[in-house]
């Protein structure tokens, strides 16, 4: 079984945890893309909900495909979101920012009352840190931030490119691609992370997820329980 078709699996298998009334969080990724197909079927089909997207990718997707949304600001919290991941550790902590959303995503998550990751199995890991840390970025003096990254034990940082330049998030920042190779203590980083000035946020999602649900190439799907 293909990657896609794993995905497909995963995102197939979350929309059947979303239920009539609820209010969810909308992931970003090729994954997430397989759910929003889903979701959207079964809207058309009847069930309601509401959606905050945390992408601009998602949100232009959801539209097209007629999923309601709404601004994260009209509503107290979310039921639910369901979002894929780069790395998935033991302990579902993630690496997440693969595709430039961490810090909607974060936001989101953090508004959520449950978090659900989708995945196929070659995201999960022992440790987390083999794929390189997204973090988010203000433009001014990138390399100072870069510098200070740097001291946490980075040697490799590389700051993300598209086809045509530098990438820029949905809000305006840079994203550094950060090779830790091994994260021992991820909690700590994320903190230490987020302490340096210029940082908006990285990709570090500790103690969020409660729920993963991996797709395998044999065509079996597994959730997994935070411990
Ligand atoms: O964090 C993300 C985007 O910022 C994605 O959820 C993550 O990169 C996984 O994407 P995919 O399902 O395409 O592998």
């Amino acid at each position: 079984m293909s990657n896609d078709i794993a995905k497909q699996k995963a995102g197939e298998y979350a929309a059947t945890l979303v239920e009539d009334g609820m209010t969810i969080g909308i992931g970003t990724g090729s994954t997430v893309y397989y759910f929003i197909h889903t979701l959207a079927n079964k809207t058309k089909e009847g069930l309601h909900i509401t959606g905050v997207p945390t992408s601009a990718q998602t949100a232009q997707l959801a539209r097209s495909l007629n999923i309601p949304l709404v601004d994260l600001n009209d509503v107290a919290q979310l039921d639910l979101t369901i979002d894929g991941a780069d790395e998935i550790d033991p302990s579902l902590n993630l690496i997440k920012g693969g595709g430039g959303a961490l810090l909607q995503e974060k936001i989101v998550a953090a508004a959520s009352v449950q978090n659900i990751i989708i995945a196929d199995e070659s995201k999960l890991v022992q440790n987390l840190g083999k794929f390189p840390l997204p973090v988010e970025v203000i433009t001014f003096a990138w390399r100072q931030t870069q510098k200070h990254i740097a001291q946490l034990g980075c040697s490799n940082i590389v700051l993300r490119q598209k086809q045509d330049g530098i990438f820029i998030s949905d809000h305006g920042h840079y994203i550094l691609d950060c090779h830790f190779e091994q994260i021992d203590n991820p909690a700590l980083l994320q903190q230490q992370l987020n302490n340096i000035p210029g940082v908006v946020e990285n990709g570090l999602f500790i103690n969020m997820a409660a729920k993963a649900i991996v797709a395998y190439s044999d065509g079996s799907v597994k959730e997994f329980v935070k411990p």
